[in-house]
């Protein structure tokens, strides 16, 4: 039994290199692709946003000398070669997905619309929703956030590479203690950098839950949906 009817699924560019360490892990798309393809299966309709860090983010161009504002633009370029790579990968699967992208770049992928992408959805297309936000200055959680919303998502699934929302970076401090739910207001008060400050703001105004767990793990994101308590929840 699937907990939720339609998800906003968040993938981590930076996951998408996987053990070659970078670029696009064809083992890692695979299985990604493969478990969105079991959702599909059991009838979930699945919206996915994902980001480009396995190829380029604005502040780390910034860091080296990049304008900020075109750095930006190459990072939500980024995100749609990797929404390309996935789409790709599902296709080879049978399974339909379509990319849709924020700023006009047609034949590339179709110019997004929350009525175009509903209607998608609810033929069982997987809607990968690409271009972040179209905007500099943005993330792509906020991206999650935001077309979580405005496609009326049951839940933001944040797919990462840690299971959970740690009392601090588990990446970096080995004694972090894992939550299993958490508010949103313990985030803020916390100062717990699992997600940035606009995505969760976006998230605790329009009530949209996220569940942060590690995507990298084959089955998880069946799991995840079937009720199984391996990851953080957020509301
Ligand atoms: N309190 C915390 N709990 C859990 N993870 C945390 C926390 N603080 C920082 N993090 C870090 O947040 C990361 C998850 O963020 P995310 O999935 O957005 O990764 P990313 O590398 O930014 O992805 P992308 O490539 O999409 O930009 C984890 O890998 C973890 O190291
Ligand atoms: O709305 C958005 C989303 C993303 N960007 C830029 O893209 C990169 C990659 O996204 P990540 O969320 O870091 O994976 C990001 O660093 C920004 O440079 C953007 O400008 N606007």
């Amino acid at each position: 039994m699937m907990q939720y009817k339609r998800i906003l699924l968040k993938l981590s560019g930076e996951s998408l290199m996987g053990a070659q360490g970078h670029g696009i892990d064809s083992g890692r798309l695979n299985d990604y692709a493969e478990q969105i393809t079991d959702l599909v299966k059991n009838g979930v309709q699945v919206a996915i946003v994902i980001g480009g860090g396995n190829i380029f983010r604005g502040l780390s161009g910034a860091a080296a000398g990049f304008d900020r504002y075109k750095g930006d633009q190459m990072g939500m370029l980024a995100t749609v070669i990797n929404s390309l790579a996935l789409a790709s990968a599902l296709d080879g699967m049978g399974t339909r997905a379509r990319v849709m992208t924020a700023i006009r770049m047609e034949p590339v992928g179709e110019l997004y619309a929350q009525p175009k992408a509903i209607d998608a959805l609810n033929n069982g297309e997987v809607v990968i929703v690409s271009g972040g936000t179209g905007n500099p200055y943005f993330t792509t959680d906020t991206a999650s956030a935001l077309r979580g919303i405005e496609l009326k998502a049951d839940v933001m699934l944040k797919g990462t590479r840690v299971d959970g929302v740690y009392t601090a970076d588990p990446e970096k401090d080995p004694s972090a203690t894992k939550f299993d739910t958490i508010t949103f207001d313990e985030i803020y008060n916390k100062g717990l950098k699992v997600m940035d400050l606009t995505a969760t703001t976006m998230c605790k105004e329009n009530n949209l839950p996220v569940m942060v767990f590690n995507m990298d793990e084959k089955g998880n994101l069946l799991k995840v949906m079937s009720g199984d308590n391996i990851g953080t929840l957020v509301k």
